[in-house]
């Protein structure tokens, strides 16, 4: 920006007391000269001044109005598919339309590919959507590589070999498939009490057939997304399918699934839809190549018998609490990187902890771990067990409610 030329200066009035009347008169009238000049030069930049503030301000006015044009139209959902010399290549929600685009220039170095972004009609992106605005990323669980592998699974082989035949053998031999002449099953679901390693299960299968993740709450498409759950159901295949081998993982599928109820509230309608949506998903799924779909739920007896017919999830699974061999192959996993006493005898321990799930071993080393770091030992011995397992008995007593008695399997 150009600095306007300083101000003119004051003119001064020196007068010597020596001078004569003619010559005080004469220095008094160049002295008002010389005001006279200077107050209409300070008058001209004034003009120019308040000229320039008024373009200023009509440029203000106009970036306001655009500003406010951009804020209300609308802005439409876009996916990063490459940053490229020329441009940014784009794919449309909805359409699958592939368009090269521009981006404002404050956004050239944020956008990267994958990324999800809002673009205007004319396709320019105008803004990089951050985890907060995207429902998509916080419904969804994306995990490119998950680390769970079989070795990490205890006590439920018969489960994870079906697992492994209804998915891992469609993705990763599917010549054999056409071969025989067989469909591979749909989808699979997994059905048995709370942590009893299915979520673990479904990361298992991706991590050895190299696929994507994708796990979906069923329960927090209902709760958190109110009215979007069948546009985030119709995402979560799209996602599926541009990322394939993917597995997509449907928690708590009872939330979206569960049997027709007679009251006719909006909020059940909204379920219905989303519910709706996933079948006509399933519906079509021949066509969506190397994407298998497993789901889990802990109310199996619940869920509508529609999402059971063949096609859809039509390999169920139960996956029951660990027998007494597998729950000693479950503390075994769990204290694989723990020093153990060897005073700790597993199986023993295993005896105490009938009808626990793999999550409760799970925490209960952790919980004993505990106990050792804080008497200050580094190695964990029975007693810290012991601790942990009194531990967990108490709180089980707090948590159950008189009376109650959860769903059996
Ligand atoms: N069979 C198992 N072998 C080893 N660890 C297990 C097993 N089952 C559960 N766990 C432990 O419990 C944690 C929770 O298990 P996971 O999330 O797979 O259970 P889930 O059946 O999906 O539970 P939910 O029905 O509550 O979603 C795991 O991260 C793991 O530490």
């Amino acid at each position: 920006m150009s600095r306007s030329p300083s101000l003119p200066e004051r003119p001064r009035l020196d007068l010597d007391p020596e001078m004569s009347d003619a010559e005080r008169l004469s220095a008094l009238r160049q002295h008002f000269e010389r005001l006279t000049e200077v107050n209409q030069e300070l008058d001209d930049r004034l003009t120019e001044a308040t000229d320039r503030r008024d373009d200023l301000q009509s440029e203000v006015d106009q970036l306001k109005r655009r500003n406010e044009t951009l804020k209300t139209s609308s802005l439409y959902i876009a996916t990063v598919e490459e940053v490229t010399d020329d441009g940014v290549v784009i794919k449309q929600h909805g359409n699958n339309q592939e368009v090269l685009t521009d981006t404002s220039p404050h956004l050239e170095t944020e956008v990267e590919a994958g990324d999800r972004v809002a673009i205007n009609d004319s396709f320019a992106i105008q803004a990089v959507l951050n985890d907060e605005t995207d429902a998509r990323a916080q419904a969804m669980e994306v995990d490119a590589s998950p680390d769970v592998t079989y070795d990490d699974i205890g006590g439920i082989d018969d489960q994870v070999r079906e697992v492994r035949e209804a998915v891992e053998d469609p993705l990763s031999n599917p010549e054999m498939f056409e071969k025989v002449g067989v469909e591979p099953p749909s989808g699979v679901l997994l059905h048995g009490p709370p942590g009893t390693g299915k979520t673990m299960l479904a990361k298992a299968v991706a991590n050895e057939t190299d696929a994507t993740f994708i796990k979906m709450a069923g329960s927090e498409l209902v709760r958190k997304f109110i009215g979007e759950g069948s546009r985030l159901v119709r995402d979560l295949f799209e996602l599926a399918a541009d990322r394939e081998p993917a597995v997509i993982f449907i928690d708590e599928i009872d939330a979206v699934a569960s049997k027709r109820t007679d009251s006719k509230t909006s909020g059940d309608a909204e379920v219905q839809r989303t519910m709706m949506q996933l079948l006509s998903e399933m519906d079509g799924f021949d066509e969506r190549g190397e994407i298998r779909i497993i789901a889990a739920t802990n109310r199996f007896d619940m869920l509508d018998e529609a999402i059971l017919r063949p096609g859809r999830f039509d390999r169920l699974i139960e996956v029951p609490n660990p027998g007494p061999e597998g729950r000693v192959k479950i503390l075994e996993i769990h204290t694989r990187d723990m020093n153990v006493a060897d005073d700790v005898d597993f199986a023993e321990l295993a005896e105490e902890l009938d009808g626990h799930s793999g999550a409760d071993i799970a925490s209960l080393t952790t919980e004993a771990g505990m106990y050792a770091i804080r008497d200050d030992r580094t190695q964990v011995r029975r007693e810290d067990f012991d601790d942990a397992i009194e531990k967990m008995r108490d709180t089980e007593a707090q948590t159950t409610i008189p009376g109650h008695t959860d769903y059996q399997y």
